[in-house]
């Protein structure tokens, strides 16, 4: 039997253990693929095929992990790493999304053609497999497995219970020929932290600056891992709470960094007695950090240090040690070639951290919602730093400016050994080694952040007074079809249903320093609302006003027609346009994913999907 006919059955057999669930519809979102998890099996096995297949295309090592993140304990998910560790390309996700829909898994070998993926070649795919704590990871990971186990050649190694950052660490460490345990992984952050705290300046008065920070593990993977990593700290007391043991509480449940950014609220686990110390939140499965201090013994109210934050704590100081390296080039008449750093954020964050990065004279550039949006744009930079105001980001370090520093540092070594120039290149290799280069990392964040407070000598107070947030408001809104609403220009405009962007822009006239964006949720069924303005009160008031439009079901129905005839126009257009890939199922029209405008990309896709699925 020929090997293709050979893959065609053991897929089929296989495939027939996992029958998609009716009636339901997936999407690879912001974060891969989430829902309750009692519908999630056939979905993971299709995705365990899928690695595999990007194993077998990119002759790398790929990883999958199974986890909802900061959603309840019910949910599950699971998401694709890239051969660096990154998300898995964007190409990919429209065949991922309709390979997980259409139920016909010999689709699967028309996409491997295709793409020119031949099975049993020398060179097997592997797969590296990572599972938060949820009850549900261990069933849905063996799903994983069959479907892995499915494509001749391919190879799956559970790596076991990880953070999201760990496994896609562990991802980027195989393919780099590099050690990639996580007793690596924990070895790397521990030493390159010291080398940070050994470099904290002699002079900085450090009594400000407590030594103890009291971490909420959100009852996920985070707690576990860093009771784990913190036997190997130096000059840190780290406390852990709601850290998942027995009887410690439910997964996300009134505690982790989602709920204490979203609701600005003391987490369970945390009260009175911890007021004015140095607090911090992980989510579910680790890749989001924020800090918040208790206020007052007699509310629950924090002050919170949310992402925007962080990375202005981060951003300070690299630009202080770029700045310490620089002025020495300028010395030697040698700088013609100046380092460029980068930060990158999403419309969430709040303007003034945005204000008070520019004051700063960086430069502040803004892509959609997601992380791989974010991290594409910033990997542009020689440093790049990303966060989303929920506290997910990086610090992203160039090859080319770390050969550099390397070579300073060197140089540095045997011309002047011990000048603040070789310190600044140092601390640099240190920082780019202690943070995560392959995703946001909470707990990768932490140490740099607790680095950074050292070095300058502050505490979490100092920290928050360097800039005041502006008020702002968050909501939710269920409405009919969230992918009726299509935006632009990073989010912060609604292009369809047309009409609703000048509501929005009405309504945000209204208020002194308004500002109002809605996008639908990529991994909720729900639209979004984000309002800003001078007074709290204002702030919901602008958020509430324009939450009441989107309720109005006439008014959203009528926007649906409008836009429903408008979406079938588009992608009959499209669809006779030049840019279309062709696959052979009549479901798998996708529009050519590409070009500059990352925010149009995202939301084409699923005005075609639409239009396909109400076409007769
Ligand atoms: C407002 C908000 O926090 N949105 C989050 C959330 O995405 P939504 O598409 O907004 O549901 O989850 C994503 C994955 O964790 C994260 O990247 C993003 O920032
Ligand atoms: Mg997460």
């Amino acid at each position: 039997m020929q090997v293709e006919e050979k893959q065609q059955s053991i897929i089929l057999q296989s495939a027939s253990r996992f029958p998609p669930p009716q009636g339901v519809r997936f999407s690879y979102g912001t974060a891969g693929f989430r829902s309750d998890a009692s519908i999630l099996s056939a979905t993971v096995f299709r995705v365990g095929i899928l690695a595999a297949l990007r194993s077998l295309k990119t002759h790398s090592v790929i990883g999958l992990m199974i986890t909802a993140s900061h959603n309840q304990v019910s949910d599950n998910g699971i998401k694709i790493a890239d051969p660096h560790g990154g998300m898995m390309t964007q190409d990919w996700e429209p065949f991922a999304d309709a390979i997980v829909n259409t139920g016909n898994p010999e689709d699967l070998l028309q996409f491997a053609k295709k793409e020119n993926i031949s099975f049993g070649g020398a060179q097997p795919a592997e797969i590296l497999l990572g599972r938060d704590t949820r009850p549900s990871g261990e069933a849905l990971l063996e799903a994983a497995k069959q479907g892995i186990n499915a494509v001749i050649g391919a190879v799956a190694i559970d790596m076991g219970i990880l953070t999201t950052p760990q496994l896609h660490w562990m991802v980027r460490c195989r393919n780099k020929g590099l050690e990639a345990l996580e007793c690596d992984y924990f070895a790397q952050l521990s030493s390159s932290f010291g080398c940070l705290m050994d470099l904290v300046p002699r002079d900085i008065i450090t009594d400000t600056v407590d030594e103890k920070l009291i971490v909420d593990g959100a009852n996920g993977v985070g707690g576990e891992k860093l009771e784990e990593l913190k036997k190997q700290l130096k000059g840190l007391v780290i406390q852990v709470r709601n850290s998942g043991k027995e009887g410690e509480g439910i997964l996300n449940e009134g505690v982790g960094a989602d709920y204490v950014q979203k609701e600005k609220v003391v987490p369970c686990g945390f009260g009175p007695n911890d007021v004015g110390i140095r607090c911090a939140s992980l989510d579910g499965d680790a890749d989001r950090l924020v800090y918040f201090r208790v206020l007052s013994t007699s509310s629950n109210s924090i002050d919170l240090v949310d992402g925007d934050k962080i990375l202005s704590l981060f951003a300070l100081f690299i630009k202080e040690q770029l700045s310490i390296l620089n002025k020495n080039e300028k010395e030697e008449a040698n700088n013609n070639n100046p380092v460029r750093l980068g930060i990158v954020q999403t419309a969430y964050a709040n303007g003034a951290s945005t204000d008070y990065l520019r004051q700063l004279g960086l430069e502040v550039v803004f892509t959609p919602t997601g992380v791989k949006y974010l991290h594409e744009k910033a990997a542009e930079y020689d440093v790049g730093i990303y966060f989303e105001a929920n506290g997910h980001g990086t610090v992203l370090f160039s090859e080319q400016l770390l050969c550099w520093l390397e070579a300073r540092k060197n140089e540095l070594a045997s011309a002047s050994a011990g000048c603040e120039c070789q310190k600044a290149a140092l601390r640099l290799l240190a920082v780019s080694r202690l943070i995560n280069q392959a995703v946001g990392d909470a707990l990768s964040g932490l140490l740099l952040v607790e680095a950074i407070l050292q070095h300058m000598g502050w505490s979490i107070e100092k920290w928050t007074e360097l800039y005041k947030d502006l008020p702002s408001k968050q909501l939710k809104v269920k409405v009919m079809d969230r992918t009726a609403v299509i935006t632009t220009n990073a989010e912060t405009v609604v292009v369809e249903p047309s009409g609703l962007q000048e509501v929005i822009n009405t309504e945000t006239a209204k208020y002194p320093k308004g500002r109002c964006f809605i996008r639908p949720s990529g991994t909720e069924d729900v639209i979004r609302v984000y309002a800003e303005a001078s007074t709290q009160e204002a702030a919901d008031n602008l958020a509430q006003s324009v939450a009441g439009h989107l309720r109005k079901k006439k008014q959203m129905k009528q926007y649906q027609y409008q836009w429903t005839k408008k979406a079938s126009n588009q992608a009959e257009q499209k669809h006779h346009s030049s840019t279309m890939i062709h696959y052979s199922s009549p479901h798998l029209h996708h529009h050519n994913l590409g070009g500059p405008e990352t925010d149009d990309r995202c939301h084409r896709i699923s005005v075609v999907h639409r239009w396909r699925e109400q076409a007769p």
